[in-house]
């Protein structure tokens, strides 16, 4: 077996990776920190003295764990008692056991940036659950729904445009229905855009119309395996019967805008008929400022089913019944949550790797999605999508990500260098997406 490459870390000094560790995390720490502050008098009045108490000891074991990454300190086991906790401390073990002697203890500016950036957030959950009784708390839930406040007119346009498409849209013809679903799924890809880890928690909402814009971004993608999808869907189409069920799922990535371009998507993927069931996984816990958990999944559509914009309501009407009616399911398996690299789903959820496997096709939103299906490995830009999954095949499935790490596979010779020198940042600023997708066609 060839030797597999390293992984990002901020060894690298002033790779992204560092920069992120560097700067960007501490920002998210002192955010929540802040947003704590902010609700000590709502504290006070659900809670009493109880509930000022508990923003206290929150606020203390932010701060401490601001320090030790400050300070590059080891990393430490989970003392919370939940049901990843063991799953967490023996992949610390395994964290250890990949060091030598002289290398020392895992810590933040050593071990790889996967894991400790993961580690952040299930520590920040760990010190709002030993705060009751505000263990509930979700410290980003502020800045998911004000992404999706400030997006409303951008959302109120893509309801209208897919309200407004010829219905039935199964009698489309197919030139219509494959340009359609192509222009659907670049909405998507650029709804990955808004994500707030990446602003270091800021405002990211949407302000203009995406549709109008997708010629304009057609060539900032640089893989597009969009026909791979088409044939693969219209394929499923064709040859399951009537009652065959043609399951896509959906690993979600960020709340508030780039959600609802999802649950567009999946809407159009079922009055289409090109599936004929979707599956969300979300997660279990507030991760990455921005990513969806099932309170933000359940919100956003009840938001969207009262809006007072008509278009905008049917939608939300229709995704609430199309739950009721078993049509989209939504899952949240706390494999999600943990640091592993995907290529270790079979042995570490093997439940959660059986589900997959019922997937005519997977969608994988986002960034940190895309480091875990490559493992967050510095491979060559040039090195097969297949072969960085490193073996991880549960179904047909596509990446849908604009970059936001120094990581890229599955590119053309000679084509990393020519975008290093048209825009040096390509990588990181999520101005460039991919649809890259691995299977059979
Ligand atoms: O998965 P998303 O939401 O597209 O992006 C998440 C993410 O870009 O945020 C971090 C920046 O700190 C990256 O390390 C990580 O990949
Ligand atoms: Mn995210």
């Amino acid at each position: 077996m060839a030797e597999l490459p390293t992984f990002l870390s901020a060894r690298d000094v002033g790779s992204f990776a560092y920069l992120t560790i560097k700067d960007r995390m501490p920002q998210i720490l002192t955010k929540a920190i802040d947003t704590l502050h902010r609700h000590k008098s709502e504290f006070f009045e659900k809670h009493g003295e109880e509930g000022v108490e508990a923003e206290k000891k929150a606020i203390s074991l932010l701060s401490k764990l601001r320090n030790e990454l400050q300070t590059d300190k080891p990393i430490i086991l989970l003392v919370d008692k939940c049901v990843d906790t063991d799953i967490w401390n023996q992949y610390l073990e395994y964290q250890q056991s990949l060091l030598s002697e002289s290398d020392g203890k895992p810590r933040w500016f050593f071990s790889s940036w996967l894991f400790v950036e993961c580690y952040m957030y299930r520590r920040i959950h760990e010190a709002i659950i030993q705060s009751p009784p505000i263990h509930d708390f979700d410290v980003f839930k502020e800045s998911k729904d004000e992404n999706f406040f400030e997006s409303q007119e951008s959302i109120a346009m893509l309801c209208s445009y897919l309200q407004q498409l010829p219905r039935p849209l199964k009698d489309l013809e197919e030139n219509q229905l494959k340009d359609e679903l192509f222009k659907l799924l670049q909405v998507s890809l650029w709804g990955n855009k808004c994500d707030l880890s990446l602003s270091g928690g800021e405002s990211s909402s949407q302000k203009t119309n995406v549709i109008s814009s997708l010629e304009d971004l057609k060539p900032f993608i640089i893989v597009n395996d969009m026909e791979c999808l088409w044939s693969l869907l219209s394929k499923c189409k064709k040859t399951s019967e009537k009652a065959a069920v043609v399951r896509v799922d959906i690993v979600l990535d960020n709340s508030g805008f780039e959600l609802i371009t999802d649950l567009i998507l999946a809407d159009f993927l079922l009055s289409s008929e090109l599936a004929t069931e979707i599956h969300f996984h979300g997660k279990m816990i507030p991760w990455f400022v921005s990513d969806v958990t099932v309170h933000d999944f359940n919100w956003t559509i009840e938001q969207v089913k009262h809006s007072n914009h008509e278009l905008m309501s049917t939608c939300g009407v229709n995704w609430e019944n199309y739950i009721k009616i078993g049509r989209w399911i939504y899952h949240d398996h706390i494999f999600w949550t943990l640091p592993h690299s995907y290529c270790a789903m079979p042995q570490v959820a093997s439940d959660l790797y059986a589900e997959l496997q019922k997937a005519c096709l997977i969608f994988f939103k986002g960034d940190l999605n895309y480091r875990k299906l490559a493992g967050d490995r510095k491979w060559g830009f040039t090195v097969p999508f297949h072969q960085a999954l490193s073996g991880f095949h549960p179904a047909p499935l596509c990446s849908i990500r604009t970059l936001k790490a120094e990581l890229q596979v599955g590119l053309r010779p000679g084509q990393a260098e020519q975008l290093m020198a048209s825009e040096p940042t390509w990588l990181t600023t999520g101005k460039f997406g991919v649809f890259q997708f691995d299977g059979p066609l």
